[in-house]
C-alpha cells in the first residue's frame, strides 16, 4: 500500500500485473483490493459470475452526493436498481428519446461553432478541453431541461466549480472509508464538505424542478420531452408498463448520474481525440478526407453523416484504448465469496478491471502503445471491438449488465461535437509549442496540461458558422 503512487495507478497496477500475473491482490488496512488484469478472467467478473460481481463498492462521499447511496452508479443489484437503470435506458436514453433530443444538441453545438468562429479572427489560441467541456456540458443540460440553464453563463460557471469539488470529493481516499471506528470524527471533513455540496447540488435541481412544475401548469404543459419531462411525468404518472414510478429524490439522483457521469467523461475524451489527432497529422489528413466525401464542405455536419464517418469512429476507438477515460472501470464487489482464477475472493472485497492493461497488453495488440487507428478498419467483424464490451480486450465502458448505460449518448455527442468542430475548423498547435500527452490521475484520467490550440476557419461559405 505505501508503494502506491496514485498519479500512475492504472500504470502501476499493469505493471505489477507483469510481475505477478493477471490477479494479484493488495492487503489495505481494513480492505482487500483485487486487481485483474487478463480478458479471461475480465469475462469471468463481467459475465460468467456477473450476479455476484454486480455489487459496487462505494464510499461516505459517493453515498451523500448519490443521494443517499440512490444513483444508478452505486445501487447495490436488485429490484430498485434494475428498476431505475430501466428508467434510464429505456425512457431517458431510448433511441427514440435520443433522436427526439437532437435539435437540442444540434442548438448547442452550433452555437460554440459561432463562439470559436468569432474568436478565430484575432488568430487567438484557445483551451480545446475547456470548450470541448462547455459544449459537452450545454449539450447535456439541453437535454435534460432544454437548455433553460444552459446558456446561461452565471449557471455554467457555478456548474463547473461545483462538479470539480465533486470530483475531489468522490476521489480523496478517506480514512473514514478505510478505517470504519473513525468514521464518526470525519478527520478529514469529506463527510460535512459532501454533505454542503449536495445541498448546492439540490438547491439547483429543486429549483430547475420547480420551474418547469410551474410553466407546465400555467401551460398545460412546454411541448418538450426534454430528459426532465420524462422523469417527472413517471413521477406523476409512472411509465407505460404501470411501473416505473420515480420519487422526486430518484429524479434528482438521475439527474446527477447524467450531470456528473457524462459530462467530464465525454469532453475529456474529446480532448484526448483531439490530441492524438493534433499529434498525428496522417490520421488528421485521413479524418478531413473523410469529412469532405461525407459532409463536403458546403454543408454541416448532421447526426445522420455519423454512421457513414467509419476512419473517425476508429480514431475515436483508439483513443479509447490508449487512453481510457475510467482505466480502471468501476469496481466491481463480490456479494458472496466465490472463485476467481483458482483463488478465493472474500465477501466485500473490492475488485478493479484494469482496463488499461488489457487495452495495452503486447499479448492482444501488436504496437500497443502506438496510435494506429487503421487497427480498428480491418476487424471483419465490426461488432468484435464494439463499446458494449463484448471483446474482453477492450472494455472502455465495462460490460455486463452494469454497462456504462451512458455509452449511446457518450459515443454519440463525442462523434458529433468531434466532427463538427474538425469539420468547421483546422486545429494547428500555436507557433513555437510542443505537444506532450502525459496525463494525470482522478476519478477520471485527463490530459495533465490542457491542450491549447489555434482554430482556423476551413468553411468558404460564412453562412455556414
Ligand atoms: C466517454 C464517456 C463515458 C465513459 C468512458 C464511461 C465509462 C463508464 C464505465 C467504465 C462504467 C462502469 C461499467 C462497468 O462496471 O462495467 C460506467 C458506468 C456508468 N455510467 Fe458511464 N461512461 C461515460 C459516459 C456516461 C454518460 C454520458 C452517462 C450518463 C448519461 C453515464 C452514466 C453511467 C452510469 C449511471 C453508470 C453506472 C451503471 C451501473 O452501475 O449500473 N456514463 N461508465
Amino acid at each position: 500500500m505505501p508503494f502506491l503512487r496514485p498519479n500512475h495507478l492504472h500504470r502501476q497496477f499493469t505493471a505489477l500485473a507483469q510481475a505477478h500475473g493477471p490477479i494479484y491482490k493488495i492487503q489495505t488496512p481494513s480492505k482487500l483490493l483485487v486487481v485483474v488484469s487478463s480478458p479471461a478472467l475480465a469475462r469471468e467478473v463481467l459475465r460468467a459470475n456477473e450476479s455476484t460481481f454486480s455489487v459496487r463498492p462505494t464510499s461516505i462521499a459517493v453515498k451523500i452526493l448519490g443521494y443517499g447511496g440512490m444513483e444508478v452508479g452505486t445501487l447495490p443489484w436488485g429490484p430498485d436498481w434494475a428498476g431505475l437503470r430501466k428508467v434510464f435506458v429505456r425512457e431517458m436514453l431510448g433511441g427514440a428519446n435520443l433522436e427526439e433530443c437532437y435539435g437540442l444538441r444540434k442548438q448547442q453545438v452550433r452555437s460554440s461553432v459561432k463562439e470559436v468562429h468569432k474568436r478565430c479572427s484575432g488568430g487567438e489560441a484557445m483551451d480545446f478541453g475547456e470548450m470541448a467541456f462547455k459544449t459537452t456540458t450545454n449539450a447535456m443540460l439541453s437535454m435534460l431541461w432544454g437548455g433553460v440553464a444552459g446558456d446561461d453563463e452565471g449557471f455554467y460557471g457555478e456548474f463547473r466549480e461545483l462538479e470539480s469539488e465533486m470530483l475531489v470529493l468522490m476521489g480523496t481516499p478517506n480514512v473514514s472509508d478505510f478505517i470504519p471506528a473513525l468514521a464518526r470524527f470525519d478527520l478529514q471533513g469529506i463527510e460535512k464538505k459532501s454533505k454542503k455540496l449536495l445541498d448546492k447540488f439540490d438547491e439547483i435541481l429543486s429549483s430547475v424542478i420547480e420551474e418547469r412544475l410551474r410553466a407546465v401548469e400555467k401551460r398545460g404543459g412546454n411541448g418538450r420531452k426534454d430528459f426532465l419531462q420524462v422523469l417527472l411525468d413517471l413521477n406523476r404518472n409512472g411509465g407505460s408498463d404501470g411501473e416505473s414510478y420515480v420519487t422526486t429524490n430518484q429524479v434528482k439522483a438521475l439527474l446527477m448520474d447524467i450531470l456528473v457521469g457524462g459530462t467530464d467523461t465525454t469532453s475529456t475524451m474529446l480532448e484526448w481525440t483531439m490530441a492524438q489527432l493534433v499529434k498525428h497529422p496522417d490520421a488528421m489528413s485521413k479524418v478531413y478526407k473523410e469529412l469532405n466525401e461525407i459532409v463536403g464542405q458546403n454543408d454541416i455536419v448532421e447526426e445522420s453523416h455519423l454512421p457513414n464517418l467509419t476512419y473517425l469512429e476508429a480514431v475515436i476507438k483508439e483513443t479509447f484504448r490508449i487512453h481510457p477515460a475510467l482505466p480502471l472501470l468501476v469496481p466491481r464487489c463480490p456479494s458472496r465469496t466465490c472463485e476467481l482464477g483458482g483463488y478465493t475472493i472474500p465477501k466485500g472485497t473490492i475488485v478493479y478491471l484494469n482496463a488499461y492493461a488489457l487495452h495495452t497488453d503486447p499479448q492482444l495488440w501488436e504496437d500497443p502503445l502506438e496510435f494506429k487507428p487503421d487497427r480498428f478498419l480491418s476487424v471483419e467483424d465490426d461488432t468484435k471491438f464494439d463499446f458494449q464490451g463484448n471483446n474482453f480486450q477492450f472494455l472502455p465502458f465495462g460490460s455486463g449488465r452494469r454497462v456504462c448505460p451512458g455509452q449511446p449518448l457518450a459515443v454519440n455527442t463525442l462523434k458529433y461535437v468531434l466532427a463538427t468542430l474538425l469539420h468547421s475548423f483546422d486545429w494547428k498547435l500555436p507557433a513555437g509549442t510542443e505537444l506532450e500527452l502525459e496525463d494525470k490521475f482522478g476519478i477520471v484520467i485527463k490530459k495533465m496540461n490542457p491542450l491549447v490550440l489555434v482554430p482556423t476557419p476551413r468553411l468558404l461559405n460564412l453562412e455556414l458558422y
